[in-house]
């Protein structure tokens, strides 16, 4: 198959072709949302399928105004202001994010405040691309809301254009994008739609992610994007949790990795929630595990790719779990599990022990109405 010859063939694909997989942005893209000249930002490890981009671009004629190549997680607020000078200064009238979640969340940032539209091509499992959310940080604190001129106006998926992804990487960011289905699936305003869809993109992605265990494939590629963009679906359909909120405040407070600060967290969390699962979604999560336990298939998975064992790891001293605690309580954040500072500081103690609990059917008598 040549590259960037289309979408990848597989005999025996499970599901139909993604929809909106293209084989590479082309200037009708662009040209669609009536723009000419876009400042074209990825990070140090996907400048290299940036340059491919802009090259395609300028062949027809719509050359990048500029290229920016300094993307970082968590999108530091002063990053976001030398774009937007960029911006003013270069005359750009659009963003083409080619990267992960850094590239598109400092594209998102830089859109917020000038207002331009926001093309996407996604090289990572983040699932940003498909959100409304952005987030910038500033001071140790993480700042994210909603806003819909952030949302990508075209998003371009090609798995080929994550070949180069190491393999930890994948891993993940593939867990960063489990959660936010898993989170879809209690959310408060979750519908039985968007349960359908986070059954899909759990099953689908630990599937691609037990590939890539095991020697990943191009087939494992196309299946991880394909689940991405479902779970990138399943946030912006829903509010965020608990889950997502500790990783928000860990990541300001203590600059932590954010991909492998949700690998970590996600099964912790989930055992939290679980036993207050209505039946079906326990089924759902169940299912989505080839009927396993989904916690422990989760906590295996990020141990796989190098997650960190703990919140130890991290940088988070003993010492730092009960103002967490505090702070998540008082945030309130939205999940069916117990919010209130006790429960949630003996959450915070496992997490930094690193030390799962057992499913409840094995604890014996569930320990909360269903
Ligand atoms: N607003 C939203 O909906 C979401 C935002 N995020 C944000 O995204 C960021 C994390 O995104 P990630 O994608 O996990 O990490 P990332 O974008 O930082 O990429 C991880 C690493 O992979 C490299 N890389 C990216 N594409 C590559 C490629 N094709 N080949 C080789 N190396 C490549 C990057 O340079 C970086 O070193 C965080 O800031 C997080 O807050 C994450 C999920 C959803
Ligand atoms: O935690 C996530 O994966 C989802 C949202 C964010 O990371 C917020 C942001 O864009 O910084």
């Amino acid at each position: 198959m040549p590259r960037h010859g289309g979408p990848r063939e597989h005999g025996d694909t499970l599901h139909p072709p993604v929809p909106c997989v293209t084989d590479r942005l082309r200037p009708r893209e662009l040209r669609t949302l009536g723009v000419r000249a876009p400042l074209c930002v990825s990070s140090p490890g996907s400048a290299a399928a940036a340059a491919g981009v802009a090259a395609s671009l300028a062949d027809g004629a719509l050359a990048p105004v500029a290229t920016s190549d300094r993307a970082r997680m968590h999108v530091p607020e002063h990053l976001v202001d030398e774009h937007v000078r960029t911006v003013e200064e270069s005359g750009a009238d659009s963003l083409v994010a080619v990267g992960g979640g850094s590239a598109i969340g400092l594209a998102k940032a830089v859109a917020l405040r000038t207002g331009l539209p926001v093309v996407c091509v996604p090289t990572t499992y983040s699932g940003s691309e498909m959100t409304d959310v952005w987030g910038i940080t500033k001071g140790g604190e993480k700042h994210t809301g909603r806003e819909a001129r952030v949302l990508a106006r075209v998003v371009v998926y090609d798995s080929e254009l994550t070949d180069g992804l190491p393999r930890l990487v994948s891993g993940l960011s593939g867990l960063n994008a489990v959660a936010h289905a898993v989170e879809a699936v209690y959310a408060p305003d979750t519908s039985p739609l968007v349960a359908v869809t986070a059954g899909e993109a759990i099953a689908v992605m630990t599937r691609a992610l037990r590939g890539l265990d095991g020697g990943w494939n191009d087939r494992d590629r196309d299946e991880a994007l394909y689940a991405a963009w479902l779970c990138g679906i399943c946030l912006d359909s829903t509010t965020m949790g608990l889950h997502h909120r500790l990783c928000h405040l860990l990541g300001g407070r203590f600059d932590a990795p954010h991909a492998a600060t949700h690998a970590l967290v996600l099964p912790f969390v989930l055992r939290h929630q679980e036993p207050w699962l209505p039946a079906a979604h326990r089924e759902l999560m169940a299912r989505s595990a080839d009927g396993g336990d989904l916690c422990t298939e989760l906590l295996r998975l990020a141990r796989a790719f190098g997650a960190p064992s703990g919140l130890r790891q991290l940088g988070v001293g003993l010492d730092d779990l009960a103002p967490i605690a505090r702070r998540l309580a008082q945030g309130s954040p939205p999940g069916i599990g117990p919010n209130d500072e006790e429960s949630l500081l003996a959450l915070l103690r496992a997490l930094h022990e690193g030390s799962l609990a057992p499913p409840i059917d094995s604890v014996g008598d569930g320990r909360a109405p269903r």
